[in-house]
């Protein structure tokens, strides 16, 4: 039987459709766990750490309740399977165990049914061990392979709690496998299917945690119509289930593609009283998750939520959902046919040919997406292991720029000599563009303190610092033109925006303009400027009033967008040729907001275009002696306040007025 979940009311947008729901129970990820606390996840006195056994579990000192949660994870055989793996770590060379953990604290809580009974729920979740066991042969292996390794470590671990060493059960051969460990595996494949990651205020993923069927039977689509957050509850006294927000209603209720609509029932084991979940967790500490509206929700409406990434196109997606859950999504994104806009925009190639015969060549534009895959990747991973952001953003600006041509993608037949293009929406350039805002701000603060020094650091530094502000507004604009055709994306371009938003800011204010003042720009206080009281938009006075909590209407929203976009469009225009002087790649864009061209035309018409403006070489870019650079500095000001202010606009819609996101916004926008 399949469970979903469905609105019991007429929901609005960005309203929470449920309470704070506690936590069934959950993890540290392995990196963490030598440094918070295991039951309330906080982070732990220095002192509290070090002097400890980085295999052991820790918790926050008596008094505090989470002291009396070690004795949980010793009878659950948490902490014996970090010993375990820490002397073995062949057991299991598949990385983090924070899942394995997870299951083996599931198993403490409730244990699977008796083998003669369907285990295809514990607890109602769903273990989906039969589709996640039984792969066929053309399948990576490597996943059942995971689950098998991970059954056998977590019985060692349960072996070594009952005090006996002998954990031969991890040497067993494979066909003795299902009988020995179908505990563990079905408990595992509990996880991998249900589980989700929790995040600290600034974003961190610091462990996994299971939730009770309320949140875990909502069903994933790739344009969901939710979204969900997760918060530490580190004091039972403050915990939302004793506040007003833990009150707040459940306001979806389960129904099944295969049992009648009767208001009390028995569903998937768990007692529903007028469609209201009645079985849920006590446990007072650690993670909880809000559902909440990204879209109007009428009521009888499925509720979904995303369990992928919704920047990806769709192939990307359909083979993650598969490899991980083992379903195909037929959403409604998914099933458009033709693809919808903004997924052929996420996988969309250019091909040139210098070949005049070339209509008759087919380009292999999968062996092209492969190859600009493996370079934009290896890009990245180059950058990240070897720390160095100038050949980083070299290459990276090189393909967005040039393309990769067939000898390059080593495409030896047809001799075509066709070039592959990315469309600047495309996936990989939306990838392209995060890393090359981060690098770019990397090496301006590996120039800044070598400034005094060498004049030509400074100019590097600024110009390396607009250009990763560029490229921060760039992903703003892209993903918010998409955001247009997909309202889905609303949680990505919150976090697009602020992040834009931050980058000019923090341009704006920074003392490497007063290092140029000799050469012709002039100092400002900006803090004389009350720019971000925007009379046109009224951006501050809506964030402030949706920070309060109070509902937003979808009318309000549109018109919110609308204006936003109108003053966001003017002093871009002010800004960007300043901001992409010294990048040849952003150069090309006239405007880094403005994508109607990508939807009313091909991208190819894009590049003619392109390939006249772009032919200034992209190094060797001095600071220009602009009179005008005064004004530019308090344009971007504005421009970065209005960015702030409409990320935390969109970030207050998906995930309150309180949430962790919008606290930072209110941080910065006071600070000002
Ligand atoms: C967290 S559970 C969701 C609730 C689940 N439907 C149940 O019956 O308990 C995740 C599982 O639900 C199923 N599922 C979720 N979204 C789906 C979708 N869009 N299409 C098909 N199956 C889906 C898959 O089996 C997936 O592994």
């Amino acid at each position: 039987m399949e469970m979903r979940m469905r609105a019991s009311e007429d929901i609005e947008i960005g309203e929470d459709i449920t309470p704070a729901i506690p936590a069934l129970c959950f993890c540290l990820n392995d990196s963490f766990v030598s440094s918070h606390c295991s039951s309330c996840f906080s982070p732990l006195p220095s002192h509290h750490s070090s002097s400890s056994n980085p295999f052991h579990l820790l918790y926050c000192s008596p008094p505090s309740s989470c002291s009396l949660s070690s004795s949980t994870s010793s009878a659950a055989a948490d902490s014996h399977l970090l010993l375990l793996l820490h002397s073995r770590p062949s057991l299991y060379p598949h990385g983090d165990s924070s899942d394995l953990r997870l299951a083996l604290r599931l198993l403490h809580h409730s244990a699977p049914p008796p083998l003669s009974l369907s285990r295809d729920r514990i607890a109602g979740l769903l273990t989906n061990r039969h589709k996640l066991m039984t792969r066929e042969a053309s399948d990576d292996d490597e996943f059942v392979a995971r689950i098998r390794s991970g059954a056998r470590a977590m019985a060692a671990a349960r072996r070594m709690r009952d005090g006996l060493d002998d954990v031969s059960c991890c040497d067993h051969a494979a066909s003795e496998y299902d009988a020995v460990l179908e505990e563990e595996a079905t408990a595992l494949c509990l996880v991998i299917t249900n589980a989700v990651e929790v995040q600290d205020k600034s974003g961190r993923t610091l462990g996994l945690a299971l939730f009770c069927p309320s949140f875990c039977w909502i069903n994933h689509s790739c344009s969901p119509n939710a979204c969900y957050r997760t918060l530490l509850c580190t004091d039972p006294q403050t915990a939302p289930s004793s506040s007003v927000q833990g009150k707040k209603p459940l306001r979806i209720s389960p129904y099944s593609c295969g049992c009648g609509d009767e208001d009390n029932q028995v569903i998937a084991g768990v007692v529903c009283s007028n469609g209201i979940l009645t079985k849920e967790s006590h446990c007072y500490c650690g993670p909880r998750i809000i559902v909440r509206s990204i879209k109007r929700i009428t009521k009888g409406e499925e509720v979904t939520v995303a369990y992928t990434d919704l920047l990806q196109p769709k192939a990307v997606r359909q083979s993650e959902l598969w490899s991980r859950y083992r379903f195909i999504c037929c959403c409604r994104r998914c099933s458009a046919s033709p693809l919808t806009y903004v997924d052929r925009a996420l996988e969309e190639l250019s091909v040139a040919s210098l070949d005049s015969l070339s209509s008759n060549i087919s380009f292999d534009t999968d062996k092209a997406t492969e190859k600009l895959t493996e370079y934009i990747e290896d890009a990245i991973a180059d950058y990240l292991s070897s720390d160095d952001p100038v050949s980083c953003c070299k290459r990276l600006e090189h393909v967005l720029a040039q393309g990769l041509s067939d000898e390059q993608l080593e495409c030896k037949e047809g001799n075509s000599q066709a070039t592959y293009r990315l469309h600047p929406l495309h996936h990989l350039s939306l990838n392209a563009y995060t890393t090359l805002q981060s690098a770019y701000k990397t090496r301006t603060s590996d120039l800044l303190p070598l400034c005094p020094e060498r004049d030509e650091h400074l100019v590097e530094a600024f110009n390396m610092s607009r250009s990763s502000v560029a490229y921060a507004l760039m992903l703003a604009g892209a993903t918010h033109h998409l955001f247009h055709f997909e309202t889905s994306l609303i949680a990505s371009v919150a976090n697009f925006w602020i992040s834009a938003g931050e980058s000019l800011l923090t341009f704006a204010r920074s003392s490497v303009w007063n290092e140029f003042v000799g050469w012709g720009l002039p100092v400002l206080n900006l803090s004389s400027i009350t720019a971000h009281k925007c009379p046109k938009c009224l951006l501050v006075d809506k964030f402030r009033t949706i920070q309060l909590d109070s509902q937003v209407q979808y009318a309000d929203f549109e018109d919110t967008r609308r204006k936003f976009l109108v003053c966001v469009t003017g002093f871009t225009h002010e800004v960007w040729s300043f901001l992409v002087n010294s990048c040849c790649y952003l150069r090309s864009f006239k405007d880094p907001i403005d994508f109607s061209w990508s939807a009313n035309s091909k991208f190819s018409s894009f590049l003619e275009i392109d390939a006249r403006s772009s032919s200034t070489d992209m190094h060797g870019c001095e600071v220009e002696e602009d009179s005008d650079s005064g004004k530019i500095r308090i344009y971007m000001f504005q421009l970065g306040m209005h960015c702030l202010l409409y990320g935390g606009y969109l970030a207050s819609i998906c995930f309150g007025g309180h949430s962790s996101l919008t606290c930072h916004v209110q941080n910065i926008v006071d600070g000002e």
